[in-house]
């Protein structure tokens, strides 16, 4: 049996803050206790390593509930593989993520995550799970959605947008919410009225505007809220539960809000590109500006206010990264001259616990609440808790000690993610990972990456948790 304590540090979870030490034993938690109250049990005297941990937190791992690796998209594969995306997740405090399998249009869903699992087995530094992204819904994929839920693949991503690629049209998706109403399954959304976007890029691009900006203006405000509210009333139609990805505008959260109020089962996303980041970015000079290209797009300033307000009300639950990078050389450029030609997503797997972190510190959210958004709630969410998600006697021993003081400047010339640049390059944030254990093991060491591609194990969920 190997046992490490892990000594010294405040351990958070999204229910406690307390001065206590962590036993593990064979990859699990097996107890804590208040510092030095065991000695006499001699946990420390029979550990085979001791973690110091005195004036840092003790927290549980990150679970990143949206990452999309070695992902076909716009012409190109996102740029981290399931190797270099969970070496650099492992390297942010983040020791789960469930990644999206594709189903492509014309096949089955059964291909989609037989070819998830081919990309990922044997690749990943930390555990990981998967969601299955419907493209086709016919009558063999509804009956396949029961089959993939009682196998531990319980929550399908449905679009609005990108339409003639992952569009789903109102009766596809009202279909497959009553299937997923009857086997326990959770919708996931990506609300924008793409039909209508898809109008506006048109237009954009016969006047000449042509550069990054407008991909943030053509996909209005309006048309995040509009799919938002009709995709809520579809759910309630179907008596189905609904969780909205990457949510991005004050108004698409406004009818979250509404729906919650009313005690539906609707849930919200929002990710740290929407905290931080806005359209200045989006508009930045030659070309830049193609670095912050995704969807939903990032929004005027004002927006980020309501979303940390929306998290501090849990009218927004969970912070996921929607890790979807693409270099800037040989990538992004596809759509120098047309913005609708410029890959959609951004890299951020890595930098996820520390941003939120800066959340705290600048009196955003609580530790706890910090702790609850990225970490477990997203495991209830989407069936993994306690196993992950917390630190309690029978957990998963994912374990990150956190040191709240060092002073760190985010850059590319840095970072871990297989992408060449960081929209938050120059970033300055107080706090940072030191080491993690997933399931016992270390694979950060104080700053030196000692974890390994096959260590992580592949995790069927079980069904949401999370449900009124
Ligand atoms: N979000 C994004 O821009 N790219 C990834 C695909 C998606 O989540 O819609
Ligand atoms: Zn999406
Ligand atoms: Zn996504």
């Amino acid at each position: 049996m190997s046992r490490t304590v892990v000594q010294g540090g405040l351990v958070i979870t999204a229910a406690d803050e307390v001065h206590a030490d962590v036993l593990v034993e064979d990859g699990r938690v097996a107890a804590l206790a208040a510092h030095g109250s065991h000695t006499a049990d001699g946990w420390t005297g029979t550990a085979d390593r001791v973690l110091d941990a005195t004036g840092k937190y003790v927290i549980p791992g990150g679970v990143d509930a949206h990452t999309h690796l070695d992902f076909p998209f716009g012409g190109t594969f996102s740029s981290d593989n399931f190797e270099t995306g969970t070496r650099a997740a492992a390297w942010g405090g983040t020791t789960t993520l469930i990644d999206f399998a594709v189903q492509s249009r014309g096949k089955s869903l059964r291909a989609g995550l037989d070819a998830w699992h081919a990309k990922s087995d044997a690749q990943c530094a930390i555990d990981y799970a998967f969601h299955m992204i419907l493209s086709d819904v016919n009558e063999h994929t509804l009956k396949e959605m029961d089959l993939l839920v009682a196998e531990g693949v319980t929550s399908f991503k449905l679009f609005t947008a990108y339409p003639g690629v992952f569009y789903s049209d109102d009766g596809q998706i009202l279909r497959a919410m009553q299937q997923s109403a009857g086997n326990g399954g959770l919708i996931m959304m990506h609300a924008e009225n793409g039909i209508a976007i898809d109008v506006l890029v048109e237009q954009a691009l016969a006047e000449g505007r042509t550069d990054p900006r407008y991909h943030g203006e053509v996909r209005r405000v309006l048309l995040e809220a509009e799919a938002t509210h009709r995709t809520i009333q579809l759910a309630r139609v179907a008596g189905a539960p609904l969780y909205v990805v990457h949510v991005s505008a004050e108004e698409a959260l406004a009818e979250i809000a509404q729906a919650r109020d009313k005690g539906l089962n609707v849930f919200g996303e929002t990710c740290p590109q929407y905290l931080f980041l806005s359209t200045d970015n989006l508009a930045e000079p030659d070309f830049e500006g193609a670095k912050y290209v995704c969807s939903t797009p990032l929004r005027p300033r004002e927006h980020q206010e309501a979303l940390w307000r929306g998290l501090r009300t849990n009218d927004l639950q969970v912070v996921s990264t929607d890790h979807c990078p693409f270099c800037f050389q040989g990538q992004k450029e596809l759509g120098r001259g047309d913005f609708s030609k410029i890959p959609n997503g951004m890299p951020g797997v890595e930098n996820r616990m520390d941003l939120l972190h800066q959340g705290v510190v600048e009196g955003r959210i609580s530790r706890r609440r910090w702790i609850e958004i990225a970490c477990a709630t997203p495991a209830r969410m989407f069936g993994l808790y306690p196993k992950k998600g917390t630190l309690a006697p029978g957990s998963d021993a994912d374990l990150v000690i956190y040191d709240p003081t060092v002073e760190q400047t985010v850059s590319a010339e840095t970072h871990h993610m297989n992408v060449d640049y960081s929209p938050y390059e120059g970033k300055r944030l107080t706090g940072q990972v030191e080491t993690v254990l997933s399931r016992g093991e270390l694979v950060l060491d104080r700053r030196e990456f000692t974890g390994r591609a096959g260590h992580g194990q592949y995790i069927p969920r079980g069904t949401c948790q999370y449900l009124i």
